[in-house]
């Protein structure tokens, strides 16, 4: 199939990069981050997460930051929400989007969202219901596509079960993610014709850690196969706290690059994105984790 004209990234450094980051990063930095992302031109900008600030601490202060964004028309801040106290918090502060986020492994839901995967499907239930009648989107996650750290290869019947199913319940869109960055091209080809006979494929989006360096290609696997969002994080940011040793989402800039060089549009102004990379990277003390950002720093 034909590479799409036009992909819609959706930033979630802010989100699941910082999330995992161990520097502090405060409320008004991370509201200037998410300021500069979406001024780049990016039309999703996941920006916090209403989740026990005991499980991840970092994500404690997502109320002041939705409060402190300064919110663009056209611009989407989703949020997650794993409950409906998670739900009812981001309401409070006039989410308008938000996402829920299961698993296709049984041990990773355990150790993310401390239930099976059929509990957490009941829990999203009322979120759905709430959701609809506040007119919120609600986009659906699924964890360990292409593999779990606790279980290892994971069957892509299960994840179209468990994503036709976030479908049905009404999420718009079913992002699926590599949450341990281990899948390859074909594994991920194979994954999208397997869900994509349950979900139709442009309800998909890629989610793709870079830990074993092969997101890049992942994506590009996915839009031979018609897929035309994905998410991805400035500056390669995060990991995955219950995950070990996952590596952050693959690089915004990264991404950007690849398109550009395949001709296809994004609508983000791609020197805007460095630098909103560089702001997060000089305050968490390393260089972005983006090939493409350090290459631009090398030539000075
Ligand atoms: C889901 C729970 C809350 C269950 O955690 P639990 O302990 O089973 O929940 P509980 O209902 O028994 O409540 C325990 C306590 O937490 C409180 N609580 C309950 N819910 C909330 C909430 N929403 N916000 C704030 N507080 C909450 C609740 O009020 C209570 O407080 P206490 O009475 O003990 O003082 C917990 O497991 C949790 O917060 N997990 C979050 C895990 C997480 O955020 N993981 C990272 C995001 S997923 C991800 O990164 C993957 C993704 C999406 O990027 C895709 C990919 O790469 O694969």
């Amino acid at each position: 199939m034909a590479l799409p004209d036009f992909v819609k990234i959706v930033e979630v450094g802010p989100r699941d990069g910082l999330q995992n980051e161990q520097a502090e990063v405060t409320t008004a930095q991370k509201v200037e981050l998410i300021n500069r992302l979406s001024a780049s031109g990016l039309k999703a900008v996941e920006a916090g997460s209403f989740v026990s600030p005991r499980w991840v601490p970092q994500m404690a202060d997502s109320k002041d930051v939705l409060q402190g964004i300064n919110r663009l028309d056209g611009v989407a801040y989703p949020c997650l929400t794993p409950n409906m106290v998670g739900f009812d918090a981001a309401m409070a502060c006039d989410v308008r989007e938000v996402a829920i986020f299961g698993a296709a492994s049984e041990s990773f839901s355990q150790k993310n969202i401390n239930c099976s995967i059929a509990e957490s499907l009941e829990r999203f239930q009322p979120i759905m219901e709430a959701a609809s009648a506040h007119d919120v989107r609600v986009r659906g996650y699924v964890s360990c596509v292409l593999g779990c750290p606790y279980e290892g290869s994971i069957d892509p019947v299960k994840v179209a079960e468990v994503a036709k199913t976030l479908l049905d319940m009404g999420c718009y869109e079913i992002s699926l993610g590599d949450t341990v960055g281990v899948g390859t091209a074909q594994e991920t080809k194979r994954l999208i014709e397997t869900v994509g006979q349950d979900v139709p494929v442009d309800k998909l989006a890629g989610h793709f850690h870079d830990t074993y360096g092969q997101a890049l290609a992942n994506i590009y696997a996915a839009m031979e196969m018609g897929v035309s969002v994905f998410d991805s994080s400035v500056a390669g940011l995060g990991g995955c706290p219950y995950a070990k040793g996952a590596s952050g989402n693959v690089a915004t800039e990264d991404v950007l690059y690849m398109l550009r060089g395949c001709g296809v549009e994004t609508g983000v102004d791609f020197d805007a994105l460095v630098a909103a990379g560089r702001y997060i990277s000089e305050i968490i003390g390393r260089p972005p984790v983006s090939k493409v950002s350090r290459a631009l720093m090398a030539k000075g």
